[in-house]
């Protein structure tokens, strides 16, 4: 009975845009929300994934990175934090519009691939994939976090081995979404702790839904090298 009410509530979903909720004769999406979702291909630091003002340059190192190499050896993505996708990290972040994530993870694995293929691009077969942990508190209220669950279905999409502990928020910041780009990296400090046991001497894959300034992600990174880990790289769905 309980499976029977889950395959039609799924087929029931399976009728709307996973992004806007239109009804669609497809799976995931509508015409016009398909239409506008494309993986950026040029305009952006290889090093921590800013974007240019145009879309066909070569990628390359931007001045920032030249100077001040961030945490991580690489960075991926899927596209601009801007339309269709911004409206599906929201949507997972704030709408619990959690039918998303199978739309998600799909971008997110085609990012990967992307960013695999280009040369000193993603490590190919990260040893343990690993997502930003929000602290328990937020958790409690949002009820998932949206990043682990993106990196699951990265990790089942890699074939690579997934820890939910790899990483852990120790204490609730402000979200960086209300803070100043200048706020960001201090509102971090000693938030996030690596669990020795899981990254100690591994290539680590890190997921985020987004990446901004980058600041959490560089807080993540360190603690990740705290704990020893070998590498890690980082894959978020959107570049703002
Ligand atoms: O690159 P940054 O400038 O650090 O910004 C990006 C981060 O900000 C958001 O989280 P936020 O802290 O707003 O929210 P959450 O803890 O509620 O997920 C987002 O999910 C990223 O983790």
């Amino acid at each position: 009975m309980i499976l029977r009410l889950r395959e039609a509530l799924r087929a029931l979903a399976g009728t709307r845009c996973q992004v806007c909720g239109a009804v669609t004769g497809g799976p995931w999406l509508c015409g016009e929300c398909a239409g506008e979702l494309r993986p950026r291909l040029g305009g952006f630091c290889t090093g921590c994934a800013a974007l240019t003002e145009m879309d066909a340059q070569t990628p390359g190192l931007c001045g920032k990175c030249r100077t001040r190499p961030r945490p991580w050896s690489t960075a991926g993505f899927y596209g601009a934090y801007r339309g269709v996708l911004r409206d599906l990290v929201l949507g997972l972040k704030f709408g619990g519009r959690l039918a998303g994530l199978h739309l998600a993870g799909e971008l997110l694995l085609h990012a990967h691939a992307l960013h695999a293929a280009r040369p000193g691009g993603l490590d190919p077969a990260p040893e343990v994939v690993a997502a930003v942990p929000v602290h328990r508190w937020r958790l409690a209220r949002r009820g998932y976090n949206q990043s682990l669950e993106l990196a699951r279905r990265v990790a089942a999409g890699l074939g690579a081995p997934m820890d939910p502990e790899a990483l852990r928020k120790t204490r609730a910041t402000r979200p960086q979404s209300k803070l100043k780009a200048r706020e960001r990296l201090e509102n971090l400090g000693g938030a996030f702790e690596a669990r020795p046991e899981s990254v100690r001497g591994r290539r680590v894959l890190l997921v985020d839904d987004v990446m901004t300034t980058g600041a959490t992600l560089e807080a993540c990174c360190r603690a990740l090298a705290a704990a020893g880990a070998a590498r890690a790289d980082v894959l978020v769905l959107a570049r703002d």
